[in-house]
């Protein structure tokens, strides 16, 4: 790709990136951090679940990675949000780090119009950083699904200023003219860019500066006053495993293919780094619904310890019935495991 000179504006331009469950957002935000744009991103990582998954499965480069782990951004944890934004200034300010723009990926449940009055209520932050745009990627196949009945998919649709149609591999053109449709009538002002794997011109997103308070009160009037009346579908809910010892690889990929088929319905989300007997490298493994894919990873660094790491967000989720399977795939034979 080319690289491309973005111009610096005084405030700090903040990215807020959202999407529901597996729609693509860390496949963006690595492609934001890989590709050459001559600036220092500052990324603020929030995921759904105890355990943290993306922060493993994004690049690492030199730029400043802060997690965020312990709720959901736009609720619990907003006030992390400020102690973290407020330290980053600070520390720029002393010349500890250097960033020209912070981007902000929210999990997938999150509304993100309290995320982005964050940057308007308190006066610290709105004297340093301005909101460029708040992305909303969208999986143009599970989208129908999530929209009906899910008010953080309407939300994430309705409060963005650029869409990313991603996943059009997916779906037919038919499938995706109709989504455009349904999509352009909910938020009509929005840029709508159609990709895969999030492949995007990176000019088209940041930068923009396409933030607009009067449009976002005009979707939410209470968009500016100090409340947050966000409530969660509280059926979702998420459960995180950790294992020590090594896991079977053909018991694992029967289980997962016992739970697409039984309860792929409710599983929005399932991810985690495996350690595989006699498999050298980390399985990173992904799954939304139906879909789900394992593939090797980097290899296990010497003096890293092996752990396997699992979370699972969906609906009706049955901790003890996890639990208990993901046991079940605990391999027999951990002498077989140590590394050559
Ligand atoms: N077929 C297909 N798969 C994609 C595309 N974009 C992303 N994926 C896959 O979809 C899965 C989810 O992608 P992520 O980038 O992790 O999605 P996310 O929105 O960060 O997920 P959460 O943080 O869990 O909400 C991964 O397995 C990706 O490889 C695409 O355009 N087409």
């Amino acid at each position: 790709m080319n690289a491309m000179t973005l111009s610096k504006p005084a405030k700090i331009p903040v990215t807020i990136l959202t999407g529901y469950l597996g729609a693509g957002k860390t496949t963006l935000l690595n492609r934001i951090l890989t590709e050459k744009h001559n600036q220092k991103v500052a990324v603020i990582v929030n995921e759904f679940g105890e355990v943290g998954i993306d922060n493993q499965l994004v690049v690492s480069g030199d730029e400043e990675i802060l997690e965020m782990n312990n709720g959901c951004i736009c609720c619990t944890v907003r006030g992390d949000l400020i102690r973290i934004l407020r330290t980053l200034t600070f520390s720029m300010e002393e010349g500890k780090v250097k960033f020209d723009r912070v981007l902000i990926e929210t999990t997938g449940l999150a509304d993100p119009a309290p995320v982005a009055q964050t940057f308007f209520m308190d006066e610290l932050l709105s004297q340093k950083f301005q909101v460029d745009s708040i992305i909303t990627v969208v999986d143009s196949k599970h989208v129908t699904r999530h929209l009906d009945g899910n008010d953080e998919a309407q939300e994430q649709i309705a409060f963005a200023d650029v869409l990313i149609l991603n996943k059009t591999d997916l779906v037919s053109e038919d499938e995706l003219n109709k989504l455009e449709k349904r999509i352009s009538k909910m938020n009509p002002a929005a840029k709508r860019i159609q990709a895969r794997n999030c492949e995007i011109n990176l000019n088209t997103i940041l930068g923009i500066n396409t933030f607009d308070v009067t449009r976002k009160l005009e979707i939410d009037p209470h968009f500016l006053e100090d409340h947050h009346d966000h409530e969660h579908d509280d059926r979702v809910s998420s459960v995180a495993f950790i294992e020590t010892k090594p896991l079977d690889l053909i018991k694992v990929e029967q289980w997962m293919s016992y739970l697409v088929r039984e309860k792929g319905e409710d599983l929005l989300r399932y991810k985690g780094i495996l350690s595989i007997r006699g498999i050298d490298e980390r399985i990173v493994f992904q799954g939304l619904h139906m879909l789900f894919s394992g593939h090797p990873g980097r290899k296990w660094k010497e003096n890293e310890s092996r752990l396997s790491e699992l979370v699972f967000i969906g609906k009706n989720l049955d901790k003890g019935e996890l639990e208990r399977q993901f046991k079940d795939c605990i391999a027999n034979d951990p002498v077989a495991t140590t590394t050559k």
